[in-house]
């Protein structure tokens, strides 16, 4: 039998009082692949992090990380996974390496273990030069990269990102999807990456569309444009402004 996916989501709905943010939803994360989770403001990004991550109890449906249900097994599910939240996950006032030594104690990591991996983590992610320096000096795109090394300390095998690129200037958001990609390519691990920006996504990428809590469609980007833009074959298909899409 071949090995589970990183990442099965089966039929999860979920509602906040009336509004049903999540209907049905069914995709998945094939081992040591990129998959792009495609949508606008209030698509249900979130709430699916959110469930996946156990913040909120999936109410119906399955959520399975490398075969484990996060909700039958929510110990070993949730030692494979990283996250990436939108918002800030470090202690500005510490350095990267007091910052790293702090999240590898909560995962219950020892102090030289933890010195080894944080240090070779921040090399992975080109900033060992500064780990020295307090979170505070440095730019937005540093802090995104300094937040996937965290979210790496355990030894994930699926790395959840959501919107990581939201604010950073050009050259910041081109840094973090190369990394991630690299991530991705080199050390076989499993991306589930939430973005609203069409130019993030290549051709080849998986792509989950997500629109109004219902999964409009699944593929490669290249099946779902079929050629067009990303942009317009999104907009034909749920109707939604370019300027909404942008
Ligand atoms: N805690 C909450 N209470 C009530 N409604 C919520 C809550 N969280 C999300 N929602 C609603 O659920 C729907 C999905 O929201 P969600 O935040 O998951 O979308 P998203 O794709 O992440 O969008 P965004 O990029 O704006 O965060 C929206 O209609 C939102 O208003």
């Amino acid at each position: 039998m071949s090995a589970p996916p990183a990442l099965a989501v089966e039929n999860v709905t979920h509602a906040f009082g009336k509004v049903t943010a999540l209907d049905q939803v069914s995709l998945d994360v094939p081992r040591g692949s990129f998959t792009a989770l495609l949508g606008v403001n209030g698509a249900g990004k979130t709430t699916l992090f959110s469930l996946i991550t156990r913040l909120y109890d999936n109410v119906t449906g399955s959520i399975r990380v490398a075969g484990h249900d996060v909700r039958r097994a929510p110990g070993p599910a949730l030692a494979r996974i990283g996250v990436v939240f939108q918002s800030r996950a470090l202690d500005p006032g510490l350095t990267l390496r007091q910052n790293m030594a702090y999240h590898a104690a909560l995962h219950g990591i020892g102090r030289a273990e933890a010195r080894e991996r944080g240090d070779a983590l921040l090399a992975r992610v080109g900033l060992i030069e500064r780990a020295d320096t307090p979170v505070a000096a440095l730019s937005g795109g540093q802090v995104r990269r300094v937040e996937v090394a965290r979210a790496l300390l355990h030894g994930p095998q699926l790395l959840l990102l959501d919107e990581p690129t939201v604010g950073l200037d050009v050259a910041a958001r081109r840094d973090v999807v190369r990394l991630v990609r690299a991530l991705v390519a080199e050390d076989g691990v499993a991306v589930l990456w939430a973005t609203h920006l069409f130019d993030e996504i290549e051709a080849t990428d998986r792509l989950v569309v997500l629109h109004l809590g219902k999964v409009l469609a699944r593929g490669t980007a290249a099946e779902f444009s079929g050629g067009a833009a990303l942009a317009d074959a999104f907009v034909a298909m749920t109707g939604t402004a370019p300027e909404a899409a942008a």
